[in-house]
């Protein structure tokens, strides 16, 4: 059966459990994070990111966000330490938006939206593919950045300006040597816990990593976000305006906190 989820009225965050049942599971994402109750542990290594730009392949309208895809056949592009034993590889990277820039973003920080959410997956190398390691309760690690209205950021231009490439859903437009370590904010301090996929099918396979300081982005250029549609070519226009799902219950998981 096709799967027409979605983020509107009817296909919306709120139905997707009668197609994905695991919607309503014990570790699912995004959640609410309360900094006040996540626990500061020592034991956290701190954060190896390790990206080359030549592992960039292209940009793609996937019908629920835009993604750029990296070349992960070898350990040129990974994410180390922090919470994670092992390598992770760098699979693709994405964002998530909201109708205005007063929401957008998954997670929430004591309630606190942020105008958008990028999420850089990775995917461990104990396993012989992504496709294997997306179902592994261990099997991805996921860093989430929050994005706040501000300043301009010159680092997401070129990727604002392609996407007039890909405006419907399938088009995919090439796009290199871009090093996803400019998007990141100043520190690399995190949160962790175990969840989830924000999208279908929620695979409860994901470490999340959530950096504690967002980096900016101009009302304009998220507005770029918002040009996008859902629809493929000759199917009914749909602009791709909100793609965020808002927090779930936490059911007695802990946040872990890398700084005090
Ligand atoms: N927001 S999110 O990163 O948790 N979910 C999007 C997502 C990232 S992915 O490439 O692991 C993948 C494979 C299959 C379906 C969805 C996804
Ligand atoms: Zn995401």
């Amino acid at each position: 059966m096709s799967h027409c989820w979605g983020y509107g009225p009817k296909h919306g965050p709120a139905e997707w459990h009668r197609e994905f049942p695991i919607a309503n599971g014990n570790r699912q994402s995004p959640i609410d994070i309360v900094p006040s109750q996540a626990h500061h542990d020592p034991a956290l290594k701190p954060l190896s990111l390790q990206y080359d730009p030549k592992t960039t392949i292209d940009i793609l309208n996937n019908g629920h966000s835009f993604q750029v895809d990296f070349a992960d056949g070898t350990d040129s592009s990974t994410l180390k330490g922090g919470p994670v034993s092992g390598t992770y590889r760098l699979r693709q990277f994405h964002f998530h938006w909201g109708a205005n820039d007063h929401k957008g973003s998954e997670h929430t920080v004591a309630g606190k939206k942020y105008a958008s959410e990028l999420h850089l997956v990775h995917w461990n190398t104990k396993y012989p593919s992504f496709a294997e390691a997306v179902t592994k309760p261990d099997g991805l690690a996921v860093v989430g950045v929050f994005l706040k209205i501000g300043a301009p950021n010159n680092h997401l231009q070129r990727i604002l300006d392609a996407l007039s490439a890909i405006k419907l859903k399938n088009n995919q437009t090439a796009f290199s040597n871009f090093d996803p370590k400019i998007l990141l904010p100043g520190s690399l301090d995190f949160w962790t816990y175990d969840g989830s996929l924000t999208t279908p099918p929620l695979y409860e396979s994901v470490t999340w990593i959530v950096l504690k300081e967002p980096i900016t982005v101009s009302s304009s250029q998220i507005a770029h976000f918002r040009s996008l549609h859902s629809n493929a070519e000759g199917e009914p226009s749909c602009c791709m305006v909100e793609n965020f799902r808002p927090p779930q219950p936490l059911k007695g998981r802990v946040v872990r906190a890398s700084f005090k």
